[in-house]
């Protein structure tokens, strides 16, 4: 029987090109986000895939490169629960297709939390009395 290949951590710069370049590249190809991308917020690709290195790297590898505050960037868009948990889905499924280990593991872990911050913080700020 042949033994699965072992993947990598995420260890590198180079990981974290990899891990964002094929995490947008099911982004484009959805049909639910997609066009929240490309339409509505009709994003600059070659500013923000750098950024997002900037942030992963910040993120996972402890670099400070990343001084934004992403939150007011999601604010305004037309998302709700079904397109945070694809996003989700698919940040999970590229990472496991191509690392494996605890950074690997932190990475979908902290991907979560933060998903979950942001659609939380998105509810509330639209009907402020959803939390009596
Ligand atoms: C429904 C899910 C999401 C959608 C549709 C979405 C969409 C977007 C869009 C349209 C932008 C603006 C790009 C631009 O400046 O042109 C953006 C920026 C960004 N997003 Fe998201 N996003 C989602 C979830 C997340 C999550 C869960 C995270 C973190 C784990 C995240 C992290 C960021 C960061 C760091 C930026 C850059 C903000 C800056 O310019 O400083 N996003 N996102």
């Amino acid at each position: 029987m042949l033994e699965p290949t072992a993947l990598p951590d995420i260890q590198t710069e180079a990981d974290i090109r990899l891990l964002v370049d094929t995490f947008y590249e099911k982004v484009n190809a959805d049909e639910l986000l997609s066009p929240i991308f490309n339409t509505v917020a009709q994003v600059h690709w070659e500013a923000h895939l750098p950024t997002m290195y900037d942030f992963w790297s910040s993120v996972l590898l402890g670099t400070t490169r990343y001084q934004g505050r992403p939150f007011p960037k999601h604010l305004g868009l037309p998302v709700a629960l079904p397109h945070f948990e694809r996003w989700l889905a698919l940040f999970t499924s590229t990472v496991r297709e191509n690392f494996a280990g605890a950074k690997a593991d932190e990475a979908c872990y902290k991907a979560g939390n933060i998903a979950r911050m942001f659609e939380f913080r998105i509810r509330q700020a639209r009907n402020p009395l959803s939390i009596l």
